[in-house]
């Protein structure tokens, strides 16, 4: 098997580069790129590790023609579009708590270094000036910190600061009331935290939610003297309007990491007074770097290698517990929802994935992401797990998902029915030994089938004598027969049989199977 190769595309702690080689991969670190540079090169390589330099925009994606996955050093992945890279079957995953202490540490070392205007005080100092009275400060002790987004940055915040006796209020749509009270925050409305705080601290996304947050209209709702930081992104504030809050002495004070256009190399607000700033530094650390840049490594190796699938934020992860309960129900989904796909041949408004005992227990989203898989790939052989719900969203496919906890024949089920012009056609499996998955039922009759490898599927009159001549047949053109697996509705009914072959069956083959006496369908199917 060849190595899969890995491009790291940003400055990153050399662990990454070591963790890949050592799990497999072949890695090349090259950083500094232009856009047109990384186009040129980024056909060659599986899987791309940045961290926020690199922009993974749907031109880098469209020349991607091998890339399964995209790894972030980091939390924001605002860099990466993730709807592209989902169209095209490339999981996007970050690292969500490596450099979340550092980052939280980062906005309270620029609080405390607004409260005492520590970098002027410096710099005049340094200049020989010895202004000890231009530097008046403040305390944070007693004051009221307003987190905008109390996710693990902002908790981290919080907890940092309520240790340093300020009060902290938060603005947060999602922090349930209970987890309010778990970080000893009061949850607000974002005008109460506008009008009540003394210092902001932003720790959101940027989403359509968010951008431009601190908007020139809700700064001027912020208490006068307010302090703001900003170690979250650069769209959350209105630039122009914090500076002409700093010039009107209303803002007392603003520091921020992230800017809205970076690098920022040039700034209204370079150079406001009680201005600050850093040039997106809040997850450089030592520690955290070493941290992002393992994570990375093990997890887009791990999907690289073995298929394993951790902080992917355009599919199912599955966390090491569930991995080995879900990874055979996922191989049945995707065999039936292929097995489905090839017997149908009509257009498909609705398809439903319905699980049954044991298999209910479990999380469905990777169970019914194969089954969509399976079904799609039929379609278009570039379909996996992670564009396969996109591509039936796109192309207007229904999917419902029906659970019933109490068991039937089964102990465990998993049933994919599609809705076609001609009717429901509904296939069944289950697992053997909870690993291996078998068909037990097809079109509503029970029968029990390995699906693998090549296959001929027919639909025939029950009637003596079919058996050997299909066989005869099969074994006059050289094709092998390895399992046979036959069910009928009834005696002299509707049959089907389920055959593995050890080579494709030829389309001339197919053709004089179908004309034998009492035949109504066959197809070749693979698995
Ligand atoms: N400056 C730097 O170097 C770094 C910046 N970051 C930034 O920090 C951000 C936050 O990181 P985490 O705390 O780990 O993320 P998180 O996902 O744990 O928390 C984000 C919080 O924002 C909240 N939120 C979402 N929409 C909101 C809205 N409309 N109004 C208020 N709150 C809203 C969410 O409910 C969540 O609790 C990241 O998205 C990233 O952009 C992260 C690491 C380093
Ligand atoms: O990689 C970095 O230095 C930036 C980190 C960051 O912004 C993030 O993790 O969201």
């Amino acid at each position: 098997m060849t190595k899969p190769k890995v491009l790291i595309s940003d400055k990153m702690d050399p662990n990454a580069a070591r963790i890949f080689a050592e799990q497999g991969c072949d890695v090349d670190v090259i950083t500094g790129k232009t856009p047109e540079e990384l186009k040129a090169i980024i056909g060659q390589y599986d899987g791309l590790a940045i961290r926020s330099s690199t922009k993974v925009t749907k031109e880098i994606l469209d020349a991607a023609t091998n890339l399964k996955v995209i790894g972030r050093a980091g939390i924001g992945v605002d860099n990466v579009d993730i709807p592209a890279a989902s169209a095209q079957g490339v999981v996007v995953m970050n690292t969500p708590f490596g450099n979340s202490i550092t980052t939280a540490e980062h906005a309270i070392a620029l609080m405390f270094a607004l409260a005492r205007q520590l970098p002027e005080a410096d710099a005049s100092t340094q200049a020989g000036k010895w202004e000890k009275n231009r530097f008046m400060g403040v305390e944070v002790t007693g004051k009221t910190l307003g987190l905008i987004g109390a996710g693990n940055i902002g908790s981290i915040v919080a907890s940092r600061a309520l240790g340093l006796k300020m009060k902290v209020v938060a603005f947060d749509p999602f922090l349930t009331p209970d987890r309010a009270v778990e970080m000893g925050v009061e949850k607000v409305e974002l005008d109460q935290l506008l009008a009540r705080a003394d210092f902001i601290t932003l720790h959101t996304p940027l989403t359509d939610q968010t951008r431009n947050i601190l908007s020139r209209e809700n700064l001027a709702r912020t208490k006068k003297g307010v302090r703001i930081i900003n170690c979250a992104r650069g769209g959350l504030i209105d630039e122009a309007a914090l500076k002409e809050g700093l010039d009107s002495g209303h803002i007392a004070g603003a520091a921020l990491d992230v800017f809205q256009t970076e690098p920022a190399k040039d700034s209204p607000l370079f150079g406001t007074p009680n201005f600050i700033c850093t040039p997106h530094l809040g997850a450089s650390t030592t520690e955290a770097q070493v941290n992002v840049a393992l994570q990375v490594a093990e997890q887009m190796a791990d999907y690289l290698v073995n298929g394993g699938v951790t902080n992917a934020l355009n599919m199912p992860s599955l966390s090491a517990e569930e991995a080995p309960k879900l990874k055979p129900y996922m191989a049945l989904a995707e065999k039936l929802g292929s097995l489905v796909g090839q017997l149908t041949r009509d257009s498909v408004p609705r398809i439903s994935i319905h699980t049954e005992g044991a298999a209910t227990e479990l999380n469905q989203k990777p169970i019914v992401a194969a089954v969509l898989a399976g079904f799609l790939r039929v379609q278009s052989d570039t379909v996996n797990m992670v564009n396969a719900p996109f591509l039936a969203k796109e192309r207007g496919l229904e999917v419902r998902e029906v659970k019933t906890e109490r068991e039937g024949d089964y102990h465990t089920l998993v049933r994919v029915s599609v809705k076609t012009e001609a009717g429901e056609r509904s296939v069944a499996g289950t697992l053997f030994s909870n690993a291996e998955p078998r068909l037990v039922q097809l079109l509503g009759i029970k029968v029990e089938a390995e699906l693998a490898g090549h296959m001929m599927y027919i639909v025939n009159e029950d009637a003596p004598g079919f058996i050997g001549r299909i066989g005869t047949l099969l074994g006059e053109n050289g094709i092998n027969i390895g399992t046979f697996n036959l069910g009928r509705r009834a005696a002299g009914g509707e049959a089907v049989l389920l055959l593995s072959v050890d080579s494709a069956v030829p389309e001339a083959v197919l053709k004089q199977a179908c004309a034998l006496p009492g035949v109504k369908t066959v197809k070749a199917l693979s698995f």
